[in-house]
């Protein structure tokens, strides 16, 4: 990150997803005086001192002038809100919005910026293991794009979209994600006590065997299909399964799921920005 020693780097809330990603930044190199992250909650101010040693201020000011890019972290609710007050200071920085569903167009009037970039990122970015899907308004240079890239390399990788539109399907597959997949967890820990083993068993399990097929799957040339076919045998234990989930409808209820996070995406854009 030494080519970026000039970057400041100014959060708008200081919650779950801008932490992720302030560590991230932290741990690849970038100096504490490099962030600013305007904050309302105290606790959470002392928890953004104490834990990275960066600026955390209850309210924007004029040093947000100095932010050359501008990291919007709220809630979508509270977009309008946060960014009325700040507008003077931030227009001139390079926008970049983790915001589900509050569009381009609503970001660019809020901040009087063109040069915004919306991105979509997931949790397993505390741990450099994410992927966030990007998407940058046409002003937004070749430079402008490679500055995200390097900004959110460290959460993990990254996939550009051409159509904004694309964010909410995205947003709803590996935004929300994670949440899919902690929830399946849940129900096989569940099963697991049903069959007399100990929740404490029934997650090392489950997290050991879905971290083992998600590396397997990502390692391998095979479609799932055909790894899942590896699994079951014919007449046995996993066909059992799959037929009592096929039986559930389970597969059309995972993408009535998936379908209602994008509705909701594209929701929170109409109601909020
Ligand atoms: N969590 C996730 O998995 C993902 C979240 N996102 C997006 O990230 C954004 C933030 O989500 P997340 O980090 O989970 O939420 P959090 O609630 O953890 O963080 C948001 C923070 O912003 C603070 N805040 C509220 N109002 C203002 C204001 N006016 N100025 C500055 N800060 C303010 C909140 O304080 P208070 O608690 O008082 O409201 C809170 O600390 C959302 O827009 C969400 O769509 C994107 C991808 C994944
Ligand atoms: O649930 C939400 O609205 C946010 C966006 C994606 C993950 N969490």
């Amino acid at each position: 990150m030494s080519a970026e020693r000039a970057e400041v780097i100014a959060f708008i809330g200081g919650g779950n997803m801008a932490s992720a990603i302030l560590g991230g930044l932290l741990r690849a190199g970038m100096s504490a005086a490099q962030f600013i992250v305007v904050e309302p909650v105290a606790a959470q101010r002392q928890k953004l001192a104490g834990e990275f040693g960066v600026q955390a201020l209850p309210a924007g000011d004029a040093g947000l002038a100095r932010a050359t890019t501008v990291v919007w972290a709220v809630k979508p609710q509270l977009f309008a809100e946060a960014a009325a007050p700040l507008k003077a200071w931030v227009s001139g920085a390079l926008q970049l919005s983790v915001m589900a569903g509050i569009r381009s167009d609503a970001l660019a009037a809020a901040t009087g910026a063109e040069r915004v970039v919306r991105s979509m990122p997931n949790t397993p970015a505390l741990i450099g293991q994410g992927i966030a899907g990007l998407y940058a308004r046409p002003a937004v240079s070749a430079d402008g794009r490679a500055l995200v890239e390097r900004l959110l390399a460290p959460t993990g990788q990254t996939l550009w979209v051409e159509r904004e539109d694309d964010l909410d399907a995205v947003t709803a597959l590996s935004g929300s994600g994670p949440a899919y997949f902690f929830f399946f967890v849940e129900a096989m820990m569940a099963a697991a006590v049903d069959m007399g083993l100990s929740a404490e068993q029934g997650r090392r399990l489950a997290l050991a065997t879905c971290a083992g097929a998600a590396a397997l799957g990502l390692a391998s040339d095979e479609s799932p299909t055909t790894l899942r076919e590896r699994v079951t045998s014919k007449g046995g234990t996993t066909h059992a399964a799959i037929t009592s989930l096929q039986a559930d409808t389970v597969d059309a209820a995972i993408r009535r799921a998936v379908l209602a996070a994008q509705k909701r995406a594209a929701e929170l854009g109409r109601e909020f920005g």
